[in-house]
C-alpha cells in the first residue's frame, strides 16, 4: 500500500515554525507522507531572518531527482524558491509533481526577501501557468499582477484581483486576506472555468474570525501545506496532473479543511510561549493540535513557565519527571 505522498519545495526555518519544517509537520499531522527539496538554508526564528545561504541550482536539481526517481507524488507545494533559476527548474518538473500548490512566497513578515526581485517575472511567466492553485497574500497578489498594482483593500477588489490572477494561467487562486486589520479574516478562492465546469470563474469566500495572537509565524506555509496534504489524500493517481474532474471536486473541500486546520493550529499556538524573548516575537502555530487531541500524550514533565526559561532551569531535570 502506498500512503498519500506530498513534496515541499522550500527553504528552511531552524526554529521550526515556517518553511520546509512547517510543511513537513503539517503533512505528518494530516496523515500524509512528506518529502522535501530544499531551496535555501535560512537562519531565522520567531524574531526574523538573519541570513540566507543559497543552495546551488544543480544540487536542488539532484534533490528533485532523488525524490522523483524513487517515489510517485500525489501533490506538491512550493514555498521559498529564492531565485529565477529555481522557479524555472521547478516549473520544468511540474508534470511530475502531482497537484501543484504554489505559495507565492516573496518577503518574510520580518521584511527579508525570500524571492529575488528579478524572479517575480519568472514566477509570472513560468510557474503560474502550470500551477493547480496559487496562494498569494494581498501584497503578493498585487505584485504578481504588475509592478505598479496596489494591494486590494475591499472585498470587491480582492475578487477582481483573484479573477485577474486566474487569467495568468493557474487553475485556481486562493487570495489570502490575513494582512488586513479587520476583526474577521476573509480569503477568496477563485476557480477557473475549466475547474468550475462552467463558462465563468466561480468564486467562494471564506470568512472567519481573526484570532487574537502574535503567533502567526508560518501561517502561509502551514495553510498551503495543509491544502497540499488534503489534495494528496483526496486525489486518485491520474487526477492530479491536470485540473480534471478529481481535482475540481477535491479543491474546495481541501481548501476549507486546510483553513480549518490552520484556525485550530493558530488557536492552540496562541497559548504557547516559545520565544525566550517574547518582545516583538511571532511564535509558530501548533501543528500538533489534532494529534494531541486524538491521542493525548502524558507530559513527561510539567509545562515550563516562561519565567523559568532560560536556560539552566529549562534543562535541569524536573523532579518526578520520567524521560
Ligand atoms: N490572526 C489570524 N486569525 C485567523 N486567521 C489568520 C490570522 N492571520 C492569518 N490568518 C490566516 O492565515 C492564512 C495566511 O494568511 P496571510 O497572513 O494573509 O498570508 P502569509 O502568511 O502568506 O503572509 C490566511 O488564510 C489568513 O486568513
Ligand atoms: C523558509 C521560509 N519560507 C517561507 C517563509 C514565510 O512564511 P509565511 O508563512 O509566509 O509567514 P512569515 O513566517 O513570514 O510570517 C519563511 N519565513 N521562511
Amino acid at each position: 500500500m502506498r500512503p498519500p505522498t506530498a513534496l515541499t519545495i522550500a527553504g528552511t526555518d531552524p526554529s521550526g515554525g515556517a518553511g520546509a519544517q512547517a510543511d513537513l509537520k503539517a503533512f505528518t499531522a494530516l496523515g500524509v507522507y512528506g518529502t522535501s527539496v530544499l531551496t535555501a538554508l535560512v537562519a531565522q526564528n520567531t524574531h526574523g531572518v538573519s541570513r540566507v545561504y543559497d543552495i546551488d541550482t544543480d544540487f536542488v536539481a539532484d534533490q528533485f531527482d532523488a525524490v522523483l526517481d524513487d517515489m510517485a507524488l500525489d501533490a506538491s507545494k512550493t514555498g521559498m524558491l529564492a531565485s529565477a533559476a529555481l522557479v524555472e527548474l521547478t516549473a520544468a518538473r511540474a508534470e511530475r509533481l502531482g497537484f501543484l500548490v504554489v505559495d507565492t512566497v516573496m518577503v518574510a513578515t520580518s521584511g527579508h526577501r525570500l524571492l529575488a526581485e528579478e524572479a517575480v517575472e519568472a514566477m509570472r511567466h513560468a510557474l503560474l501557468p502550470v500551477a493547480g492553485l496559487i496562494t498569494p497574500n494581498l501584497p503578493e497578489a498585487a505584485l504578481l499582477l504588475g509592478d505598479d498594482v496596489e494591494a486590494a483593500r475591499t472585498a470587491a477588489e480582492m475578487e477582481d484581483q483573484a479573477r485577474a490572477l486566474l487569467a495568468r494561467g493557474p487553475a485556481a487562486v486562493l487570495l489570502k486576506g490575513g494582512h488586513g486589520a479587520e476583526a474577521r479574516v476573509a480569503d477568496v478562492l477563485a476557480l477557473s472555468p475549466r475547474l468550475a465546469g462552467g463558462a465563468e470563474p466561480a468564486l467562494v469566500r471564506f470568512d472567519h474570525p481573526r484570532i487574537d495572537t502574535p503567533h502567526t509565524h508560518g501561517t502561509g506555509c502551514t495553510l498551503s501545506a495543509a491544502i497540499t496534504a488534503q489534495m494528496a489524500r483526496r486525489l486518485l493517481p491520474g487526477d492530479a496532473g491536470g485540473p480534471g474532474a478529481g481535482a475540481a471536486e477535491a479543491l474546495e473541500p481541501a481548501v476549507r479543511e486546510g483553513l480549518d486546520f490552520l484556525a485550530r493550529a493558530l488557536a492552540s499556538g496562541a497559548r504557547w510561549s516559545l520565544p525566550l524573548d517574547p518582545e516583538g516575537a511571532h511564535g509558530p502555530v501548533d501543528h500538533t493540535v489534532d494529534i494531541a487531541a486524538q491521542a493525548p500524550i502524558e507530559p513527561a514533565r510539567a509545562p515550563v513557565e516562561p519565567a523559568q526559561v532560560p536556560n539552566e532551569a529549562a534543562q535541569a531535570p524536573v523532579e518526578g519527571a520520567s524521560r
